[in-house]
């Protein structure tokens, strides 16, 4: 499977993510830059943590302008995964490929820790090998992580099972413990807490080498060999 990691100016998760397909999960991954326009080689789209352009305006506001967000669309549009982890989570509120928007945390002090986090549904392309309500635990690291919508919002993320990631212990004021959302078509999901440092013993937690492993087993699923 072939795996993209955008790098925006500002980045700073992108190696960790490189790590965790390639070595972790064990399958291609591909840096790509905020200026390629042709996504159509990749299977996934991962969007990593960071700070690109700064946090300037907002977090992830002025890199929903970069060129690759309007071929990230296409590729969203198309049923493909799309994956965006902390700021890249704020990058695709900013660009509108989901719902709501990111505040300061409600303490206004940045939080690095790791935290125990509530699988909520286990029914999508990107939590399938997790247990329903499973309690796993993930590091976060973010000074913009409330998550705010309006309560007609709110109730559409509950209703149509929008809800993928929750805090146990909600350590920035989010909206319903939001720690990650997917759209309705549920193949682009972002996400607060980082997955890809934590995917192996090493790390002192392996909780997410199963969100990549469930975007690989869906991915074979839907790539079987017939012959
Ligand atoms: N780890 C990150 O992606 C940092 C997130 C970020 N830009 C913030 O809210 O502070």
């Amino acid at each position: 499977m072939r795996f993209a990691v955008v790098v925006f100016p500002g980045s700073n998760c992108d190696t960790d993510m490189f790590y965790a397909i390639k070595e972790a999960l064990g399958e291609d991954a591909h840096y790509v830059s905020y200026r390629e326009s042709n996504l159509s080689n990749y299977d996934a789209i991962l969007l990593p943590g960071g700070f690109s352009y700064g946090d300037y305006l907002r977090s992830g506001s002025i890199a929903s302008f970069a060129p690759v967000m309007e071929a990230v669309r296409e590729y969203a549009e198309l049923g493909k995964p799309v994956l965006g982890v902390c700021n890249g989570f704020q990058i695709l509120l900013e660009t509108g490929l989901l719902p709501g928007a990111m505040k300061r945390n409600d303490h206004l002090k940045f939080i690095c820790e790791t935290t125990p986090i509530i699988v909520t549904n286990n029914q999508t392309m990107f939590s399938s090998e997790y247990r329903q309500d499973e309690r796993i635990s993930l590091p976060i690291a973010h000074a913009e992580g409330n998550y705010e919508c309006d309560d007609q919002t709110f109730d559409e993320l509950k209703r149509h099972n929008q809800i993928v990631f929750q805090y146990a212990d909600n350590p920035n004021g989010s909206k319903g413990d939001i720690a990650g959302i997917c759209n309705k078509q549920g193949n682009v999901l972002g996400m607060m807490p980082h997955p890809e440092r934590a995917t192996v013993d090493l790390l002192g937690c392996d909780d997410g080498l199963r969100l990549f492993e469930s975007i690989l087993v869906n991915w074979r699923e839907h790539h079987a060999v017939t012959s």
